[in-house]
């Protein structure tokens, strides 16, 4: 399905309710299937974590989780401590191309039985759950800090607890900070000292009855976006945000007054508003917060801006190639892109392209980083269902705060 999307004037003040962080939401759906005594409230709605629901629910032997990153790296582990469990884990074509080795062998040390079933490193892998005994492992950290959070995920349930020495720079930190705090709010006992973690063996769960998880700071990027590329005074309210976020995405509060948008916490919303300002470059360090990447690039050529966009080194073993698939789609709308394995540079545009049709390559944040760009020009977005892996409602939103869209 394709859609265009209309230039439009967004809604002077305008309010939408944003589902839940489909990270909080895959490891704390994980650590009730550990524990399964807690409620939990505002669960994403995304395919993801219906995804992960579906996989930690069904007794198949086979479990397919399409293009679900977090759910193929968290449901290793999980599968390969349940005991006398035979699972094979597989996922979409790109997910056979997303590395796993390292989560993997750091499994294997531990005394794990997984196998490879078609290309090693690579899903689709072969699981056979069973009880680990030892409780020392190192890992590299600079790949993807998701295959540390599954690791983390299933420590309180071995029989010693676990120490992990990470190698390298450490990547995507908060994203481990998030798994460590989730541990800590349900009484698991954890520290992070250097490059050393370790986690207290926990039987029982202790507190408390219900969880309520935060909306999704990634998907509210979209709309600091449309009030970056607004006319001065636009305010979009969003809900349900914490000032204290385990997001590390929520550094979008900051990055973006240099587009001149405040953000003001009221109760659990938050209200964007965008003000004047006159930012002609941006220099940015992404490696804490990858997935706002895309969103923060297309603002910038929105607004006519030159930008150079570090710390990406992730961005390649994404949904798709990140680095890539911004470079072809910016410079079918007239941009000019240079990308390393690592970085981006963003020359200054003074003119963009009408209808171009921005291809989106399995990938929900490349229809959600480019719709923004409505606000300067008509646009096409391909295969716009692709949202549905984190955001599902994310057109309707966006019809909800003025923007026109055609089938
Ligand atoms: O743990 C998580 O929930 C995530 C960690 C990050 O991945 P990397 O650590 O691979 O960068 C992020 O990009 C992904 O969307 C979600
Ligand atoms: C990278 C992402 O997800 P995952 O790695 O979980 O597929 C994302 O949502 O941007």
């Amino acid at each position: 399905m394709q859609i265009t999307l209309q230039k439009s004037d967004v809604v002077k003040q305008s309010s939408v309710q944003i589902t839940g962080s489909k990270s909080e939401s895959n490891r704390l759906l994980l650590l009730k299937a550990l524990y399964p005594v807690f409620n939990l409230e505002n669960v994403s709605n995304s395919d993801d974590s219906n995804l992960m629901t579906n996989a930690l629910a069904t007794n198949s032997e086979v479990i397919d989780i399409h293009h679900a990153g977090t759910a193929m790296r968290f449901l290793t582990a999980f599968f390969a401590i349940q005991e006398g469990r035979d699972v094979t884990l597989t996922g979409s074509k790109r997910m056979k191309e997303r590395p796993i080795k390292i989560l993997v062998e750091a499994l294997q040390d531990l005394g794990a039985d997984i196998r490879y079933a078609e290309n090693e490193g690579y899903p689709p892998i072969k699981i056979k759950g069973k009880k680990l005994i030892k409780n020392k492992v190192s890992l590299a950290a600079n790949v993807s800090s998701q295959y540390i959070s599954a690791l983390l995920l299933i420590a309180s349930k071995l029989e010693n607890g676990i120490e992990i020495t990470l190698e390298g720079e450490i990547t995507s930190v908060p994203y481990i900070k998030m798994t460590l705090s989730l541990l800590d709010e349900i009484g698991v006992e954890t520290s992070f000292e250097r490059n050393v973690i370790r986690v207290q063996p926990s039987a029982n769960y202790h507190q408390p009855a219900t969880l309520t998880v935060e909306s999704d700071w990634s998907s509210a990027s979209y709309y600091f976006s449309i009030a970056a590329l607004s006319e001065v005074g636009t305010e979009i309210t969003l809900s349900s945000y914490k000032e204290n976020s385990l997001q590390g995405d929520s550094v979008l509060v900051e990055i973006y007054k240099q587009f001149g948008v405040s953000s003001s916490f009221n109760g659990n919303s938050i209200t964007l508003k965008k003000e004047a300002t006159v930012l002609e470059h941006l220099n940015l360090d992404l490696k804490n917060a990858p997935d706002i990447a895309q969103t923060i690039a297309v603002t910038c050529f929105a607004l006519g801006m030159s930008c150079d966009l570090v710390g990406l080194h992730t961005l390649k073993i994404k949904e798709t190639d990140r680095l890539v698939a911004l470079k072809t789609e910016i410079e079918k709308l007239g941009g000019e892109v240079e990308i390393t394995d690592k970085s981006l540079h963003l020359k200054a545009a003074n003119n963009i392209k009408e209808l171009v049709s921005i291809g989106t390559y399995n990938d929900h944040r490349m229809a959600m980083a480019f719709a923004p760009l409505a606000l300067r020009v008509p646009i096409i977005i391909e295969d716009a269902i692709v949202v549905s892996k984190s955001y599902p409602t994310f057109w309707d939103d966006l019809k909800s705060i003025g923007f026109k869209i055609t089938k």
